[in-house]
């Protein structure tokens, strides 16, 4: 009998149980809660500590711990994009251990798939895939380190994570528009806009051709193109060197950026490369520009906010965006606050990083200045 076979007898049975059964009811959409977690936090290759609470909750002695093999290192999902040897060999010996300490017996497939990565080569790239609240998944191709070929693209930031899903949230002011990433990395952001907020055209833009080649690819694995819809294309473009010109050409009537703001040396050249994006004659629209950031040295971010304001004359606006270490927030200025439960909610992205209780912040930039919360 197939993996697939024996965990729908087993769901088969559940229900069953569970027509008579209002606990089994709650166990049941508690172990599919879980389950869900697990799936986000494997292919997001997040710690696999939370195998101990989760294998807890669920019991992992009983049949019910065999569910988590199907939706995580023997899903089809991890054949196609697979995560890193690494991540799969300790996640596998975890879940076997846990099986076998519990006294059951783990799976066949799992010691094969076990025998699969012992043997096997690491590699400095894998894929991480994030799952959206649609349920479907962005799969990108990453590199392992944080800084590799003199590059801090070839990873998913925090940021864009933050980004993907403060545009989820609103997908009203990317809908039908000209979207321009600045700084797109390996394309988290971006990809899930495209998948989520029905831009018109998404341009990704970079200026490190090893980001701009893994950038290509991904864009090609999530199924973007020139000819998708929406219709996608990769720039090179470089902060120091972009014209006016170029940027008109892109025409983009948003603009999106994600962890841009990390070396004092480049502000400079950013800031004005968003003052040229802004300046627009007045009988034309301003762009959406919104910038996400971890604030990771409080100087650079500073100093980025003091160049943005000078050139940009520094204005009250209408609108204020937030960003907490768990979520991103827009409100009208003067207009209703978040309500509670948004500012706990649960995030959707699995945003549950090492480094997820650093400040975080969110700018939009308009000709007046930027508007701008602390949490
Ligand atoms: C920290 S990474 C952020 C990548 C992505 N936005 C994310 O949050 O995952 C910074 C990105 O900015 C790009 N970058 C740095 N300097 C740049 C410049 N002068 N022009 C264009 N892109 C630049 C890097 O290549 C890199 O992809």
């Amino acid at each position: 009998m197939s993996i697939s076979e024996r965990c729908a007898r087993w769901i088969v049975g559940i229900v069953e149980v569970n027509k008579c059964s209002p606990r089994m009811a709650h166990r049941l959409a508690e172990t599919a809660e879980i389950l869900k977690e697990f799936s986000v936090l494997f292919f997001a290759m997040r710690r696999v500590a939370p195998l101990q609470t989760g294998s807890a909750r669920i019991g992992i002695q009983n049949p019910q711990g065999r569910v988590f093999s199907p939706q995580t290192c023997l899903h089809p999902l991890c054949q196609k994009f697979p995560p890193s040897v690494r991540y799969r060999r300790l996640f596998l010996s975890e879940l076997i251990k846990r099986q076998e300490a519990a006294g059951c017996d783990p799976l066949d497939e799992l010691y094969d798939a076990l025998a699969e990565v012992v043997g096997a080569e690491e590699s400095s790239e894998s894929f991480r895939s994030y799952r959206l609240p649609c349920g479907a998944f962005v799969s990108l191709l990453e590199n392992a380190a944080l800084i590799s070929v003199g590059t801090t693209g070839l990873v998913t930031w925090e940021a864009a994570l933050y980004l993907a899903e403060w545009a989820l949230d609103h997908p009203q002011l990317f809908a039908g528009r000209t979207v321009l990433e600045l700084g797109s990395g390996v394309g988290m952001s971006g990809i899930s806009i495209c998948r989520s907020c029905s831009p018109r055209r998404f341009v990704f833009s970079d200026c490190h051709p090893a980001v701009l080649q893994k950038l290509r690819q991904n864009v090609r694995l999530n199924g973007l193109g020139s000819d998708s819809r929406p219709a996608v294309r990769v720039d090179q473009l470089d902060w120091t060197t972009a014209t006016g010109e170029e940027l008109r050409a892109i025409g983009a009537d948003a603009v999106v950026a994600a962890d841009v703001v990390f070396d004092p040396d480049l502000t400079g050249s950013l800031v004005q490369l968003l003052s040229k994006l802004l300046q627009r004659p007045s009988t034309e629209a301003q762009p959406l520009v919104l910038i996400c950031s971890t604030i990771r040295n409080p100087q650079t971010y500073g100093g980025f906010k003091l160049q943005l304001g000078k050139p940009l004359c520094p204005a009250r606006g209408a609108m204020k965006l937030t960003v907490t270490s768990r979520r991103v927030f827009v409100h009208r200025k003067g207009g209703p606050r978040p309500r509670g439960d948004e500012r706990t909610g649960a995030s959707r992205l699995s945003l549950r990083q090492s480094d997820s209780h650093r400040a975080a912040e969110g700018l939009q930039v308009t000709n007046k200045g930027f508007l701008h919360k602390h949490v």
